[in-house]
């Protein structure tokens, strides 16, 4: 067989076991149709698609900022013309074809005709508040601090090029004189946009961390000390944005005894004044100061590790160990666990967006069993969800001496 039809081969098997309903294989048939890809191409070609990624980027930017998307979607999958398009924008008819001759073949959109085009599931995704959300902020943030990666080496250590541990020498603090929380914060379209984008973030219909971890069996079964009222503390979501993680818990347990306590920076909270989550107490609070809320049935963190470095977890997570409960308390944690071999491009990407980002970082198991460790708390259970591309769940427990 020739490494093309080999290749091919693997797509079909993947794609076979996906049909038969292995939900875990869409992962697997997503990294053969990439090997396929670059089966078909040559190295240049492979070499030129991975620097022109960028301007598909900069195509979706130009038709989400001009009005051209939105006028696309508007006609709910029907077909519309550049020249349509263009009275109805007042943009160039020329710039939306040139910019659709590249979003056709890369699957934003479909030109169904010449200098048509109609509305797909991509084009409404990037319509949608996250998708908008997405771009703005990986279009402005994460493009303005890799544009300036090779200064930020050349500044850090000459030929020492380090990996960048430290919350005030990060790449993100090269580029945009702050970190990266305090820039978003501080230009407030970023803020909505970034807050946009964490609420969308779950694929449709994928399961809810209380579902990957069984929560309604482990959540109120516990050993003796467990307060049992109203007002006890039983889920606090710290770092939990607008507060759609534990809203979504709470309307999903709606008889659980407790409080479900939404946490995160003044700037996020202070943003909820006017649409609150449902059934969910919202408290501005800094993860780097002591933890107020004592005794909580489970603390919890969805992709707030990876935003940080070692250093800065190990502070995070000192102050939940001091408020928690021995007897019952848990951490449940909902971040990637990296395989030690054949991560994704997702992941990988992901890893690579927390380093420039925020000098954070994805783990392996081995990686989270030290760090816990390190803080005097043990995984007692880690939970894979069906596709191995996203966040598994984590419980650990303060150490027994
Ligand atoms: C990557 S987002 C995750 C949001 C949410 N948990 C989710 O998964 O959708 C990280 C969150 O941490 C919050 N954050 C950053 N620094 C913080 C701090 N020092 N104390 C509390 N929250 C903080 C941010 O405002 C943001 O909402």
């Amino acid at each position: 067989m020739s490494p093309i039809t080999e290749a091919l081969a693997r797509v079909e098997k993947a794609a076979r076991a996906m049909e038969s309903g292995d939900q875990g294989a869409r992962t697997q048939l997503q990294k053969e149709i990439y090997r396929l890809q670059v089966a078909a191409e040559e190295p240049i070609e492979t070499c030129e698609r991975l620097r022109f990624a960028p301007l598909q980027l900069t195509c979706v930017r130009v038709i989400l900022e001009n009005g051209v998307l939105d006028a696309i979607c508007a006609k709910k999958g029907a077909p519309v013309t550049a020249a349509e398009l263009a009275k109805e924008t007042g943009a160039d008819e020329l710039l939306i074809q040139r910019c659709m001759q590249l979003l056709n073949p890369v699957g934003v959109c479909d030109e169904v005709g010449e200098g048509t085009y109609s509305a797909n599931a991509v084009a409404f995704e990037y319509a949608s508040q996250g998708g908008r959300g997405g771009i703005k902020h990986n279009g402005n943030v994460t493009l303005s601090i890799a544009n300036q990666i090779v200064p930020y080496m050349r500044s850090v250590g000459g030929t020492l090029y380090q990996f960048p541990q430290d919350g005030k020498k990060t790449p993100a603090v090269y580029a945009l004189g702050k970190n990266v929380w305090e820039y978003i914060m501080s230009v407030p379209e970023q803020k909505e946009a970034f807050d946009m984008l964490m609420t969308r973030r779950r694929l449709d219909g994928a399961t809810q961390w209380y579902n990957i971890f069984p929560a309604s069996e482990k959540l109120p079964g516990v050993e003796g000390g467990l307060r049992d009222d109203d007002h006890a503390p039983l889920v606090i979501d710290m770092g939990g944005g607008s507060g759609h993680d534990i809203a979504s818990f709470r309307a999903a347990f709606p008889s659980m005894t407790g409080k479900c306590i939404l946490q995160d920076l003044p700037a996020t909270i202070d943003r909820l004044a006017n649409s609150p989550p449902k059934n969910v107490e919202p408290m501005a609070h800094d993860f780097f100061t002591p933890q107020t809320v004592k005794g909580a049935r489970a603390y919890f963190l969805r992709n707030v590790m990876h935003n940080w470095s070692d250093v800065n977890c190990q502070k995070i997570l000192s102050h939940i160990r001091d408020a928690m409960d021995p007897r019952y308390s848990s951490l449940i944690i909902e971040d990637m666990v990296l395989a030690s071999a054949g991560t994704s491009v997702r992941q990988a990407s992901m890893d690579i967006l927390m380093m420039i980002e925020c000098a954070g970082i994805e783990r392996t198991e081995r990686h989270w069993r030290e760090l816990l460790d390190s803080v005097g708390l043990e995984i007692v259970g880690i939970w894979q969800p069906l596709s191995a591309n996203y966040e598994s769940v984590i419980e650990a427990r303060v150490k027994r001496a």
